[in-house]
């Protein structure tokens, strides 16, 4: 196996992608030890038993000799925490996060910049509705991508960190690719976050019914409700964070789908077969695009465990 790209690793928060780092970082050699910390005892307690690396009392111990320091919390946790770790890591190490939300994420992290740490924010687009510890796993950023938003303007040795981290994310098996904060909040707006905001609000009013239908609801859920409630099952605070942090990139694409599906409705009333077919009928074409640009993608984990089965059968 080839040298790791960084010696050590901190990871801060051990839940699902935070310990899906520290098992693909050993498991592919990309880091020569990892360390974790998280806020909580009993995550803690939790990770010791899971042999993912030296799980530290401190987030002072986890960060200190640290060559890279990967935040793996909620997003509004990002600023106290990346202030807390900036001030025990070495100069000229690495500071990134995974946060799902990148324009909050990064000025959260910036606002924590002591000069002499390095700042590079970063999101795997890789993950499941599972949470804590014993959920991640290895295989989990293999051909997913991953995007990194490095700040304008920095010179050769911000440049020189930005490609290890690169390569780092590679050994893990992602796809790497550079890209505007904001840019990054408005694609992952009508990609990823509106797409929960769905499935929790679809749930919730099948909820709702469940009552007035006496139980047959979920009784009878079919397919395509039972794939909503997986999505729905997501961790509650990672995603009032997303919402909280991607305000109005969310807004935005609810406005437009909440007019495209008002049509519908309409289209619906009034028996326009037409209408109906032809935006079913482009719609068939997305799901194939998708697809065949997810073939060696980590959109293919989404919703599968570790051997690569669909969560909840
Ligand atoms: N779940 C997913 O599918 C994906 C999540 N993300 C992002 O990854 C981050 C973590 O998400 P998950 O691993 O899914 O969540 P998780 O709930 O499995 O793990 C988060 C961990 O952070 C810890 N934590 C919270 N506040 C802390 C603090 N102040 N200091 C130290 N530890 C703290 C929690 O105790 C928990 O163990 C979030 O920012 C999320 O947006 C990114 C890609 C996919
Ligand atoms: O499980 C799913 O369907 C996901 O969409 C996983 C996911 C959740 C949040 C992200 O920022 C990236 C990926």
């Amino acid at each position: 196996m080839s040298d790791p790209i960084f010696e050590r690793i901190a990871i801060v928060g051990a839940g699902l992608i935070g310990s899906s780092i520290a098992r693909a970082a050993t498991a592919y050699g990309a880091a020569g030890s990892v360390s974790l910390y998280d806020a909580s005892d009993d995550v803690r307690a939790r990770a010791e038993g899971l042999d993912l690396g030296n799980v530290t009392a401190t987030l002072a111990d986890a960060v200190q000799d640290a060559d890279c320091v990967i935040l793996c919390v909620p997003v509004g946790a990002l600023a106290p925490v990346a202030k807390a770790a900036v001030a025990h890591m070495k100069p000229g190490a690495i500071l990134t996060d995974v946060g799902s939300v990148k324009k909050q994420a990064a000025e959260a992290l910036i606002s924590a910049d002591n000069g002499a740490v390095l700042i590079i924010p970063g999101h795997p687009i890789a993950g499941t509705e599972q949470s804590g510890p014993e959920a991640g796993f290895p295989t989990l950023f293999k051909g997913a991508w991953h995007i990194l938003t490095p700040q304008d303007g920095k010179d050769a040795v911000y440049a020189d960190a930005v490609q290890k981290l690169t390569d780092f994310w590679t050994a893990l098996g992602a796809k790497v690719e550079t890209m505007d904060p904001a840019r990054h909040d408005r694609v992952l707006a009508i990609t990823s976050h509106l797409p929960h905001l769905i499935a929790f609000n679809i749930v919730s009013t099948a909820f709702d019914m469940e009552t007035v239908e006496e139980g047959e609801v979920v009784k009878f859920s079919a397919g395509g409700f039972r794939d909503f409630t997986r999505i729905a099952a997501s961790d509650p605070v990672m995603w009032r964070d997303v919402f909280l942090n991607n305000k109005e990139a969310v807004l935005e694409c609810l406005g437009r789908f909440s007019e495209d599906l008002a049509a519908l409705q309409r289209a619906i009333r009034w028996g326009d077969g037409d209408f109906l077919m032809q935006e079913f009928t482009r719609a068939r074409t997305i799901r194939k695009a998708v697809i065949d640009a997810g073939q060696d993608s980590g959109a293919v984990n989404f919703g599968r465990n570790q051997n690569g089965v669909k969560d909840g059968g």
